[in-house]
């Protein structure tokens, strides 16, 4: 049974122009799955991310969650929902600079006041794990892009969440800084078993995951599955972006991944 399923989904957006950002996508992930999707500028993935995490809703099709329709439930329980159920990573971290590092990534179950023995413990598990604990106590603006990067997963993944959506995770770091945060969550996803959803323009990164969906101006496209050394399915990513245009595939074709 997936544990998330996307059904004919369309998204028109209306206006002076009427816009379908999405038109009738069906895919579905399994629990554990680390799934990156691609697409050119403009093809809808941050439409998809912003339905999945219920900021929006389809104009129709369904997004079932564990058996379960968001769509159904009231603006109450939606955030209810979102908050427990869903771990959020962005390309530009989304930390609160007053608040330590130790403050932002309890911040979920301070919101949602669960026992303080409770927050201890899995900070102090996730910071052991993460490699954190040397600065809890700083603020966001003393520490490096990609520490802050890591505690931003952190954050997401301290009320274990059902699902994490990360948009463009590695999209502000630096080549070393990036590598380390998708093995991080390449970590986290194979440890424990988290199903993470990436939005990505890097094939690099993309080759971290376990299967790519590429879309193209709202519909699906194709979609690989990690089956060989990630050298190889870094190669094939590449040869569908070059099917998919709009990127500087021949730029990329000789790196070797370390
Ligand atoms: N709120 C909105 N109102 C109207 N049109 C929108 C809105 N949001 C997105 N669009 C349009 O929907 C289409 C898909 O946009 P979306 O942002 O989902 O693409 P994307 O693949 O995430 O692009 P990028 O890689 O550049 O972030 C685009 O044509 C965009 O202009």
């Amino acid at each position: 049974m997936p544990i998330l399923q996307v059904k004919d989904v369309t998204k028109v957006y209306e206006g002076k122009v009427t816009n379908r950002a999405l038109n009738q996508l069906s895919f579905d992930v399994e629990q554990g799955e680390f799934l990156a999707v691609m697409g050119p500028s403009g093809s809808g993935k941050s439409t998809l991310l912003n339905l999945i995490s219920t900021i929006d809703r389809p104009t129709s099709g369904e997004i079932i969650f564990n058996d379960m329709k968001p769509q159904s439930l009231s603006p109450n329980e939606l955030a209810y929902f979102r908050r427990r159920e869903l771990g959020f990573v962005f390309q530009d971290f989304n930390l609160l600079p007053m608040l330590t590092v130790e403050e932002n990534i309890i911040l979920p179950l301070t919101l949602d006041q669960k026992p303080v023995e409770m927050m201890e413990e899995r900070l102090k598990n996730l910071a052991k794990r993460l490699d954190l604990t040397s600065y809890l106590h700083k603020r966001p603006n003393e520490i490096s892009g990609g520490q802050a990067q890591k505690v931003a997963i952190a954050r997401a993944l301290i009320h274990e969440p059902t699902i994490i959506l990360a948009d463009e995770p590695t999209g502000n770091l630096d080549s070393n800084n990036s590598r380390e945060v998708l093995e991080l969550l390449s970590k986290i996803n194979e440890e424990k078993r988290a199903t993470i959803i990436m939005v990505t323009h890097d094939p690099i990164a993309a080759s971290f995951c376990d299967r790519v969906l590429f879309i193209k101006d709202g519909e699906f496209f194709n979609e690989i599955h990690r089956d060989d050394r990630r050298q190889t399915f870094f190669q094939r990513i590449l040869n569908v972006l070059s099917l998919l245009g709009g990127g500087q595939v021949g730029d990329l074709s000789s790196i070797r991944l370390p």
